[in-house]
């Protein structure tokens, strides 16, 4: 029987995620591969990632810019995603990186991207990570605080560089995200107060030779999914250009950083058009090189992470236990985000059943997926996958309740390969030591 009625979760689901659909035995397909067919090869949980929805993310985005007539030069924040593969893909479509460590900066080079398309942003470089920087003259670090840029010159005199350099602004403006990933305010720990920026602008490019002071960055928060803020703090950054240059002063960099939001769940979260269009009709006649640092809205739809039901338990609410965990993706326990769930099979029927709890198997309350969530009917063994996985997913697993990481398996053209080998328990012990002069006393 066929019912007219929306489906509380699958059908907006699917809407939303034109690489994912449902054929018949193969089940739920990503870009012309049975996700089912990779659980049963490589075990699970396991995290999917198609190189086809990224490079075709990555162009949409570029595209945006293109279709406005706006030069923009685009740095993949490795944060979101840093494995090496992705790099790969997104420098083949001419992305730069946005780093926030030492670490992330050699895998952005490692990736074949240029020392030139990467900025550095972050609070607490060290001078070991200034000094990486600085040694492969990468194209820009994003200052954060008085401090840094008293030991970035010094460091730079010393080595007898001059490092390219933008003041982060922080123009203390609500993203009107998540609180805990909103950078943008006064009391956020991000950027240098939008206020003290004139003054220490004209000392910086007036006395300091080994910084080379080329302009501002900004970058408000994650997961935005109106314009507002965007807009706000555009305007505030082009306000200050003015002050700026009617100073005297040289401005030839605004770096509008990442930020833009995906619908998770039904938000209606604005397509990369609205952000070119906002920084055309902010920054756009300023005569600047333009950045931006997008990272969640390219990287997180094109991954899923694959479980499988340990367990269908009865009590109070039936829980689906699922063989993944908040070691694995963190999101939900420490944002109470929201991620869709799709079983693999082809449900008989879209209309969803049960009203279930989604848990993992760690020893902590909060490892839930979803409370009270509609889904087709569960049982022992089936497979589901974890939809918007593909940022902030991997690269914030851990190993909690010695468990080891997972597989990583990247598809695309038709093809798979596995990118990351899951971690043996072996490998996990093999890391530790265990004092001599514990076992001799
Ligand atoms: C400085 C900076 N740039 C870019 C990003 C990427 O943000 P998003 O993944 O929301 O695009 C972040 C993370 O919030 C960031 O801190
Ligand atoms: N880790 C956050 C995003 C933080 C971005 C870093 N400034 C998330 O999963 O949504």
């Amino acid at each position: 029987m066929t019912s007219t009625r929306p489906d509380p979760t699958l059908q907006p689901l699917l809407k939303n995620h034109p690489n994912l659909s449902y054929e018949g035995s193969k089940g739920l397909v990503m870009d012309g591969t049975s996700l089912t067919d990779i659980a049963s090869q490589h075990g699970t949980p396991c995290w999917v990632i198609s190189a086809d929805t990224l490079r075709h993310r990555a162009n949409t985005l570029k595209d945006a810019f293109k279709a406005r007539n706006l030069p923009v030069h685009c740095h993949f924040a490795v944060k979101a995603q840093d494995h090496q593969a992705c790099l790969t893909v997104l420098a083949q479509c001419g992305f730069g990186a946005d780093v926030v460590s030492g670490g992330e900066l050699r895998r952005a080079l490692a990736a074949g991207i240029k020392a030139q398309d990467i900025v550095f942003s972050g609070i607490g470089k060290t001078d070991e990570e200034l000094e990486l920087a600085v040694q492969h003259q990468i194209g820009q670090i994003n200052v954060e605080s008085v401090e840094e840029l008293h030991r970035l010159d010094a460091l730079a005199r010393k080595m007898q560089r001059r490092a390219r350099i933008a003041f982060r602004v922080n123009p203390d403006i609500d993203a009107k995200t998540h609180s805990k990933i909103t950078t943008g305010r006064a009391e956020d720990k991000f950027g240098i107060a939008h206020d003290v920026i004139p003054a220490l602008y004209r000392k910086t490019q007036t006395e300091m030779s080994g910084v080379e002071l080329v302009g501002l960055a900004v970058h408000l928060g994650s997961q935005m999914v109106t314009d507002g803020p965007f807009r706000k703090g555009y305007e505030r950054i082009a306000s200050l250009v003015h002050t700026l240059r009617a100073d005297g002063l040289r401005i030839s960099d605004i770096d509008c950083g990442g930020g833009l939001g995906i619908p998770y769940r039904d938000e209606t979260a604005p397509p990369p058009s609205m952000l070119a269009e906002v920084i055309a009709e902010t920054l756009g006649d300023l005569d600047v090189q333009l950045h931006i640092e997008p990272g969640r809205w390219l990287a997180a739809p094109s991954g899923v992470l694959l479980a499988r039901v340990i367990d269908v338990k009865d009590a109070a609410r039936r829980f689906i236990i699922i063989d993944a965990g908040m070691n694995d993706l963190v999101r939900p326990a420490m944002y109470d985000s929201w991620h869709g769930i799709l079983p693999l099979h082809t449900p008989e029927n879209m209309e969803a059943g049960d009203v279930v709890d989604v848990v993992g198997p760690i020893c902590e309350s909060s490892d839930i997926f979803a409370r009270q969530r509609h889904l087709p009917p569960l049982k022992k063994g089936d497979l589901v996958a974890l939809l918007d996985a593909g940022a902030y997913g991997t690269v914030m697993s851990s190993t909690y309740n010695s468990r080891p990481l997972a597989a990583q398996v990247m598809i695309g053209g038709g093809k798979q390969a596995v990118i990351r080998k899951r971690q043996t328990l072996d490998e996990l012990l093999a890391q530790e030591a265990v004092p001599d002069w514990l076992l001799h006393t």
